[in-house]
Formats: structure tokens, sequence, C-alpha cells
């Protein structure tokens, strides 16, 4: 970790509108410039100390230094997070909601959400043969909703689909700055938690009895600290933190396609599986592209690290992106290697795309496990189960976005099946079947 003494400070008297113009490229510039892995700045006005690298990443998530409260930024609130969720949490409070999400995250209920999904995903592919183009990230999209809402035991009518879909996707891709895309989110949020509330207080009356290990269910019937239930409008805001963020992998499955496409070798890779060659291409998908750029904590008391004087309540943002390619921990960090995860140990602080540190004592994201297991499975399907082509368009990113995702969103044609069922993909894992009937409730 390269740390300058005294700390430098960004160039700019308030970095916001340059975060917001620079997107992704914003910490690792200034890092650059200033020849280090901490500096200072000014962010919506407030002071702010910028870190990155694995080290940084371990005293993130060091409980005893950070709190979150008030630390998310106010239009968050309004749009991708909610107000009075789990992310706002700490101490207990936090414990005690983080293990209602880990409770919902059984290896039967993972095993469920890929089923779904890929249920889903077999389904769109028979309609995409009798189309000429098909917008793969859009179409990612809806599977993804249906399947995500069905697993958290959502009453989702075939005729809300399209308007559910939206506004999922308008939450997820909100945090940039853009007034349009703001205003877009903070109604798809209105209208989510008003359907939400809904959904709530008929399974508390009774009228709606979605199954014991629903997302529904255990939100709607989970009891705060204080022994009651959640108030209603929390309630909303934590139910929709169980499946809202599935959609975010929407934009990883876009780059992952991209990937196979712009690395053709990792096809017959894929196809072939040795050493769960599929977890370690979602592995380096998840590190490599740009999804989240940053997260933000307070700090809780005066202490000193590095020599610099982190003083209470001081904001401190961790640089996710620079982390997942920094130097001290990745070898060619700016390449796409999937083999990298081969001998890989496993640090809890050098791969935050979902957060760091550990799942139940920290802030660590609750999907993680089945982000990865969706986009492992998408990713087999789109080489084993179809074919296609890939038309002229345009792939590129911008690293200015937030978040990013292939401009084109991935246009695929002549998709054709290859093959009758997905039973390849659900009931087969690495040569070893999966007994189909353990998995459906
Ligand atoms: C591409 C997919 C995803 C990405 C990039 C992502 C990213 C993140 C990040 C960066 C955090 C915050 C970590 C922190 O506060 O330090 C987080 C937290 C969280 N995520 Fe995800 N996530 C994804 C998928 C999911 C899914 C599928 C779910 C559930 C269905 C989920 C549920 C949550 C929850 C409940 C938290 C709050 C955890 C806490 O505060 O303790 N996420 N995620």
């Amino acid at each position: 970790m390269k740390v300058k003494t005294p700390i430098p400070r960004a160039k700019e008297l308030d970095s916001t509108l340059s975060l917001i113009n620079e997107g992704f490229n914003f910490m690792s510039s200034r890092r650059k410039e200033l020849g280090s892995d901490i500096f200072e700045t000014r962010l919506m006005g407030q002071k702010a100390v910028c870190i990155s690298g694995e080290e940084a990443a371990s005293l993130f998530y060091d409980n005893q230094y950070f709190k979150r409260k008030g630390a998310m930024p106010k239009p968050l609130k309004k749009t991708l997070l909610g107000e009075g969720g789990i992310h706002g949490r700490d101490g207990e409070e936090h414990h005690h909601l983080k293990r209602m999400f880990l409770s919902m995250m059984t290896p039967e209920r993972l095993e469920d959400i890929k089923r779904m999904a890929i249920e889903e995903l077999d389904a769109k592919a028979s309609q995409w043969e009798t189309m000429d183009t098909v917008v793969l990230m859009e179409e990612v999209q809806e599977i993804l909703t249906r399947a995500i809402c069905h697993w958290a035991g959502l009453p989702l009518k075939e005729s809300e689909v399209k308007q559910r879909t939206e506004e999922l996707v308008a939450m997820v891709d909100s945090f940039n700055g853009s007034i349009a895309r703001f205003k877009r989110a903070a109604a798809a949020r209105q209208s989510q938690e008003a359907w939400l509330k809904d959904i709530i207080q008929d399974i508390r009356s009774g009228v709606f009895n979605p199954p014991p290990y629903t997302a529904a269910y255990i939100v709607a019937n989970h009891r705060g600290t204080d022994g009651k239930f959640l108030d209603l409008h929390t309630a909303a805001v934590d139910l929709n933190n169980s499946y809202r963020p599935m959609l975010a992998t929407s934009f990883l499955i876009a780059f992952g396609a991209l990937a196979i496409h712009q690395y053709p070798e990792t096809k017959m890779k894929l196809q072939k599986d040795e050493n769960n060659y599929s977890h370690m291409f979602a592995q380096e998908v998840r590190r490599y592209y740009p999804f989240t750029p940053a997260m933000a904590a307070k700090v809780k008391k005066d202490f000193v690290w590095h020599g610099y004087h982190f003083k209470k309540n001081m904001m401190v943002v961790l640089d996710i992106f620079g982390t997942n390619r920094h130097p001290d921990s990745w070898n060619r960090p700016d390449e796409f290697i999937p083999e990298r995860f081969e001998n890989w140990k496993g640090s809890p602080f050098s791969f935050v795309q979902q957060g760091g540190g550990d799942h139940y004592v920290g802030h660590r994201c609750a999907g993680e496990w089945m982000t990865v297991m969706v986009m492992q499975a998408f990713f087999k399907y789109f080489t084993e189960n179809i074919s296609y082509t890939v038309p002229p368009q345009d792939l590129s990113y911008d690293m200015t976005r937030m978040p990013s995702m292939p401009k084109s969103r991935f246009i695929i044609s002549n998709v054709q099946k290859l093959k009758e069922t997905p039973d390849n993909i659900l009931y087969r894992e690495h040569g070893q079947s999966i007994v189909r009937a353990s998995y459906s409730h």
C-alpha cells in the first residue's frame, strides 16, 4: 500500500462533480496523480478520506472503527437503497437484521433461485429462436425479475412483469448523479414500496400466505431487537433489499457475455468446465468489470492509521473498483484472466465487488453466493445450451457511467437451442448428479 505523508489532497476543492464526471476512473487517477492510496478531498461539501487496496478494505470493514449511520448519500436513499433499511444500520440492530437476510440464503434456497432463473432463461431462449435480434441484457433483466420475485414469494402478475422489471432496473441504474435517472429511480422506489406495503399487510393479516421460507414471509414476520414487527416502511425497504439487487447481476451477466465474445478461448473452457472453470470465469467477471465504484462509512471513534488521524464522524470512502484491480493483490490486474482464481487464497478484502469482510459480522452482500451461482449457471447455459451470432454493434463500455454496461446491451441473433431441457445445468454439477426432488418445495 502506497502512503504518502503528509496525506495529499485532491486538486479540486470538492470532488463531487469530478466523481460524477470521471466515474470509475476518478479514484484511480487521483491515486496515480498523488502517488498515494490514501488521499483527502471533499464530497458533497464534507471532508472525506479516500482509501484503496486490500489493507484499506480490511480497515474499512472493521466494525470497531466505522459505522454506517449517516454515511449514505441522501440521493441513494431515495433511489437505490431506501430509507431505514439494513445498509445504514450498526451494531446489534445490524446483526439482528443480517441474520434475517442470511436465513433466506440456505443451500436449498440458493439452488432454488438458480433453478428458477435457468428455467426462465430456457423459456426465453425458445422465444429468441423466433426473433431476428435479441437485446440480451434487457431479456436477462426480465428473466431475473420473474425468477427473483418467484423466489421471494412475491405475487407478480403476468400483466405487471414489464412494469416491475423497469422499476427494478431504474433503481439499480441510478447511482451516477443524472437528474433524469434519479427521478425515474425515485418514482420506481415509491411504486415498489407501495406494492410491498400492501403485500406485507396482507401477510400479517393472513390474507396472503407465501411459504415460510420465502423472503416475503420472513420479512413480514420478522421482529426487531425490540420484539416488535418492523414498521411497515422499514419492512418494505428490507423486503425490497432481498430481491431488487438481483437486477445488478444483469449488468455483470451482460459483461460476461461480452467476455465470452471478446475472449473466444473461454467458450470451450466453459463448455468443458474443468477445475470448475465456470466458477473462475464468473469470479473474474465480478473482479474485472466495473459495477460498484465505492462504499462510504463514517469514523466511529478517533484513531490513527498509517500516521493519519481519522476523526470521529469523518467520511471515509473505500475504492471498490480500484481494490479489485490493485497491483498489491493481483498480478496483471487490468487483464481478464479467469485462471487467476485457480490458486486464489480467497482473501475477504482484495476482491470486494459485493463488499468485504465476513458476511455474518459486517455489511458484506447477503446475495453474493446467489449472484455467483446464477452468473455461473448463465455462462454455462450461453455456451452449452444455445448457439448464437453476435452482429456488429457498439460493444464498448463507458468508464464514466455508473453503473457501466456494454453500450449496445449486447445484441445476439440466430439463436438456436442445442438442448431440449436445461437439465445439464440444473442436475449435474461437476460430474455429480443432484436429486431433483430435494430442490422442490
Ligand atoms: C451483481 C450483484 C450484486 C452486487 C454488485 C452487490 C453489491 C453489494 C454491495 C457493494 C453491498 C454493500 C457492501 C457494504 O455495505 O460494504 C451489498 C450489500 C447487500 N446486498 Fe448485494 N450485490 C449484488 C447482489 C445482491 C443480491 C442478489 C442480493 C439479494 C437477493 C443482495 C442483497 C444485499 C443486501 C441485503 C446487502 C446489505 C448487507 C448489509 O448491509 O449487511 N445483493 N451488495
